[in-house]
């Protein structure tokens, strides 16, 4: 060890790390700190202890991406992720990331036929008349609906029967077991204090329900016609695959990625357009005059629909899906940027340290986001990451943008009025309550009256 804590700090001198600022803890083993970062989330607040700066997130997921690793974050998922390509490395996140990256060629729905069943049971879902309705359990329905039909071959239809698709149950313990992976990543190393029978249930009760879903696709497929032309991912990965278990975890990361995030960027758009009618009315002028006269719109159309295009991508910089993020050093490396007292000096990372960075924080930057701008000196790229960047870019950002895109439209077409209800109030925005798993969700939904 005290060779290589030599070895670590002749690569420190060499690059003139300085170590980054310390935040000054008053109990031993820093309790406080993890008292006020509990007490935050039972409050439904994210803490914001991160300083990042676009120069470590660009080293850390792309330029050094080989020094680092998802060690921790494998641990401590492992019992709902199992195996998959949220957990994997090397070789075999390599092999899933390449099955994954043949269905998602945007050719396989660019004429929108596979969101429509899906936003068809949403409308049916929303009385007719209209009225106060809460979009946020909707659109976690609708996303799971839109990723079974398009990755399985079948959607589950939670929609149309959530209880004969077992959605309920599935949605409950699929967010008790994210709660506890999020309680766990607060307590990094010491992750497996917090375990137990809850957890190993919801845990469980997910794994049944990927089950279910593999048995029904495939049997569904094996009954139906085997046309090649559309890629169909469980068939492929079901013939890569060495087990049933392996096959599962697969299906459970692949749920996980398509779900909950879009969801979320749905219903945090519609949170924001209520709470900025100046914002809606813009929009609806917008896709009026675009999609006026068409019968059936495509991804084309959608893309050309700049504003709406733009609307989607500052909700995800206020409200990225997956907020913060983690990765572990496989060796000594160093960040080139946030040591010494004004954090511009190089840092030092010895090998095993786990690093947490906050996209929301970093999204909310003054110095990046607020008026009067000066981007050419301090944006790039790496100061806007919504969907990650480098080598483990999220696979779905077309086919999620083009979901968002059409529900979007669709809503604002079926109805002429959409407002926040009455009796709620507009707080300003970073104030309301904040459910922090692995994605953000607004703690009280999104309540909107549509008439
Ligand atoms: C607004 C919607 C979405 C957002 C904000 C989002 C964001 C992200 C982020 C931040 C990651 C990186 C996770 C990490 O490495 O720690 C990721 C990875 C991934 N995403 Fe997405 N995602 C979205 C939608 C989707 C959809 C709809 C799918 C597929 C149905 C998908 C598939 C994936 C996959 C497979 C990965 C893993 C990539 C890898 O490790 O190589 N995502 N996504």
């Amino acid at each position: 060890r005290s060779q290589e804590r030599r070895a670590d700090s002749a690569v420190g001198s060499q690059h003139g790390c300085l170590p980054p600022p310390i935040l000054r803890t008053q109990r031993l083993f820093g309790i406080d700190r993890l008292e006020q970062i509990f007490r935050a989330n039972a409050e439904r607040r994210l803490i914001e202890l991160f300083l990042f700066h676009f120069r470590q997130t660009e080293a850390m997921l792309s330029s050094k991406f080989e020094d680092w690793s998802m060690r921790l974050h494998r641990d401590i998922t492992f019992p709902m992720f199992g195996d998959g390509i949220f957990t994997q490395e090397g070789e075999r996140w390599k092999f899933s990331r390449e099955l994954l990256r043949s269905q998602f060629h945007f050719k396989q729905y660019a004429d929108l036929v596979v969101f429509r069943q899906p936003l068809d049971d949403l409308m049916d879902s929303i009385p007719q008349q209209g009225g106060i309705v809460d979009l946020q359990p909707l659109f976690f329905r609708l996303t799971l609906d839109t990723t079974t039909a398009f990755l399985f071959g079948k959607s589950v239809q939670s929609l149309k029967t959530p209880e004969s698709a077992g959605e309920q149950t599935f949605a409950e313990s699929f967010n008790i077991a994210q709660e506890y992976v999020a309680k766990r990543f607060r307590l990094q190393d010491l992750y497996w204090l917090l375990g137990g029978k809850r957890f190993r249930e919801a845990c469980r009760n997910v794994h049944d329900f990927a089950d279910g879903i593999i048995e029904y696709s495939l049997s569904f497929q094996s009954r139906t016609s085997k046309d090649d032309k559309q890629y169909v991912f469980l068939r492929t990965l079901a013939r890569n695959t060495p087990s049933r278990t392996a096959l599962r975890d697969q299906v459970i990361n692949v749920l996980a990625a398509g779900r909950d995030t879009t969801a979320c960027l749905l219903s945090w758009m519609f949170f924001l357009l209520t709470r900025h009618p100046n914002v809606l009315a813009k929009l609806r002028a917008e896709i009026n005059a675009q999609s006026g006269g068409k019968a059936h719109l495509t991804r084309g159309d959608l893309r050309g629909m700049n504003y709406l295009q733009n609307v989607l991508k500052e909700t995800l910089r206020l409200y990225p899906s997956v907020p913060v993020n983690t990765r572990t050093a496989v060796r000594t490396t160093v960040l080139p940027t946030g040591g010494g007292p004004d954090r511009t000096a190089p840092v030092l990372v010895p090998k095993g340290t786990t690093v947490a960075y906050s996209v929301y924080a970093m999204h909310r930057r003054p110095d990046l986001y607020e008026l009067p701008l000066n981007r050419t000196e301090t944006f790039s790229k790496w100061s806007y990451l919504p969907f990650n960047g480098g080598p483990r870019t999220c696979l779905g950002i077309d086919f999620a943008l083009t979901e968002a895109a059409y529900t979007v439209v669709r809503l604002i077409q079926r109805f002429k009025l959409i407002q926040l209800p009455n009796n709620m109030r507009a707080e300003l925005i970073g104030v309301e309550k904040q459910t922090i798993t692995l994605v953000l969700a607004s703690t009280e939904g999104c309540k909107v009256e549509l008439r």
